[in-house]
């Protein structure tokens, strides 16, 4: 079982080529454990989680993406460029611009091409946000939305906007990023109660009305050094609070590099940034046989 390792400004993934039906070699059920094993540094690879492409028959490719913790997810910013990447590189995409699939919905993908034909910008359109708190979601008035809402949280005070982009974001607006705890304030805030399907935890800084800081810790994979949809739903939450402008593109600065976001005045979210090659190689039988007779 042949793989890529790819990463988006730092947040990786091992990516599975299954366009061509017959390498796939793991029944359904074995992926979540598949990405909990491959996903730590010890005993597997290391890595924020897997990636499956796979056929679609709603879009022309399909992208299945599972986190560190082996839940599956309905999008990923980061991933869809490094599918967007691969797919082209492969050619299996013959044209520039192509859809892919997402559990959260089809999203419109243009890459740009360097002199060698070679990808060095994804530019994604991510579709609209969605904010009513039934479809984040969040408890709550369903058709209510989260905007600068004050909630306490293990004993601290957050100012929660909350959205979706086709996962769950609660973004929460500070004067430096580094001066928060987020690995203890993460979990506490991913694994609320106010959040039925958990959520990706945001910090974030409005240096200017051009630019931001932007943290995360993600749910299912913890502390990482980007998130796509998480720079989205920041760029949007920080529209709504009336800390930048609509249709602006927005630079935001994460670990792992800068992403440029713009939320158009169509709704729609669009992402642009770069996608990296780490390494391919095979899954050694052996570890698939023991995740086969540990789920089947
Ligand atoms: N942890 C996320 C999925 C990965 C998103 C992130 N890596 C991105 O680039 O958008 C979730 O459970 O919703």
């Amino acid at each position: 079982m042949m793989f890529t390792k790819m990463h988006g400004l730092g947040n990786n993934y091992i990516l599975f080529d299954e366009l061509d039906n017959s390498k796939n070699e793991l029944d359904d059920k074995c992926y979540s454990e598949l990405s909990r094993k491959l996903s730590d540094g010890n005993f597997g690879i290391g890595s924020d989680g897997i990636i499956r492409i796979c056929p679609s028959n709603k879009a022309d490719f399909k992208m299945r993406i599972f986190n560190e913790d082996g839940s599956e997810a309905k999008n990923c910013g980061n991933g869809l460029r490094c599918v967007a990447k691969f797919l082209y590189d492969h050619l299996y995409a013959t044209t520039q611009q192509f859809t892919i699939e997402t559990l959260g919905g089809v999203v419109g993908v243009e890459v740009d091409v360097n002199n060698d034909n070679q990808v060095e910008y994804v530019l994604v359109d991510m579709g609209e946000p969605k904010l009513l708190k039934g479809m984040i979601p969040m408890k709550g008035d369903p058709f209510g939305v989260a905007i600068n809402e004050s909630h306490i949280i293990e004993g601290k005070e957050f100012h929660l906007t909350c959205l979706s982009m086709g996962n769950p974001h609660a973004i929460h607006f500070v004067e430096n990023v580094n001066d928060i705890p987020l690995e203890e304030i993460g979990p506490n805030l991913e694994q609320s109660p106010l959040f039925p399907e958990r959520v990706n935890v945001g910090i974030v800084h409005v240096k200017s009305r051009q630019e931001m800081d932007y943290r995360v810790w993600e749910r299912g994979s913890g502390i990482t050094m980007a998130c796509g949809t998480g720079a989205c739903a920041s760029v949007v939450a920080a529209t709504l609070n009336e800390f930048l402008d609509r249709n602006e593109p927005i630079v935001v600065h994460l670990p792992g590099g800068d992403l440029t976001i713009q939320w158009d005045t169509h709704g729609h979210v669009w992402m642009r940034g770069t996608a990296h090659y780490i390494c391919h190689g095979e899954i050694d039988r052996s570890l698939l046989s023991n995740i086969r007779r540990k789920i089947i």
